[in-house]
């Protein structure tokens, strides 16, 4: 029998300072920009945000269940390889991915120029082409923690089929 499944992600890493160095890292790809985001991982929370709704659709909990951030394997992580570790666990049970939509909510950087790059980036992740893997984003008109610039938070949706 054909089941499919829906799930959600959000995530938000506030900006580190400049000075600090750290690299801004979105769906698996360096981004040159001003100042990262920081975290005990690369912080690359459109990835988290993807990997949140993927473990949702499976029933699999959340990242913070799999990767804890109490964990020093974990300081500096790179998420597209807890990506391909989440990916691991869901066709140990045999589900695959219809398609996912990341939106970055933030003012910047803009995703427009690293769009393209981002999908070629992680669609193969997924097992998914290029069309089935939508990167998006918003600002929100200024107002907030993100229109502020004091960080960025990102939302994803996936579909999941098994069978
Ligand atoms: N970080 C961002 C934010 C927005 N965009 C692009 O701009 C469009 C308009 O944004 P609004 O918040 O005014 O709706 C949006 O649809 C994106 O195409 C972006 O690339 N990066
Ligand atoms: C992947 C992890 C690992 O420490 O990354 P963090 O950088 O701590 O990011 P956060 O989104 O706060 O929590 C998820 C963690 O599991």
């Amino acid at each position: 029998m054909i089941a499919f499944r829906v799930g959600q992600g959000f995530d938000v890493h506030r900006f580190s300072a400049p000075e600090e160095g750290r690299r801004l890292v979105l769906m698996g790809c360096d981004i040159p920009h001003d100042r990262g985001l920081a975290g005990h991982s690369d912080a690359d929370v459109m990835l988290h945000a993807l990997m949140d709704a993927l473990l949702g659709a499976a029933g699999l909990g959340d990242i913070g269940q799999h990767f804890p951030d109490t964990d020093p394997a974990y300081r500096g992580a790179d998420s597209a390889v807890l990506l391909a570790r989440v990916m691991g666990d869901l066709a140990e049970r045999g589900w695959r991915v219809v398609n996912a939509d990341v939106c970055l909510i933030g003012e910047r950087p803009k995703v427009g120029p690293h769009r393209e790059r981002m999908r070629q980036r992680v669609a193969p992740l997924l097992g998914l082409p290029e069309e089935a893997l939508n990167v998006k984003a918003t600002t929100t008109e200024k107002l907030g923690f993100t229109g502020r610039g004091e960080g960025l938070a990102a939302q994803a949706v996936v579909l999941l089929q098994r069978g």
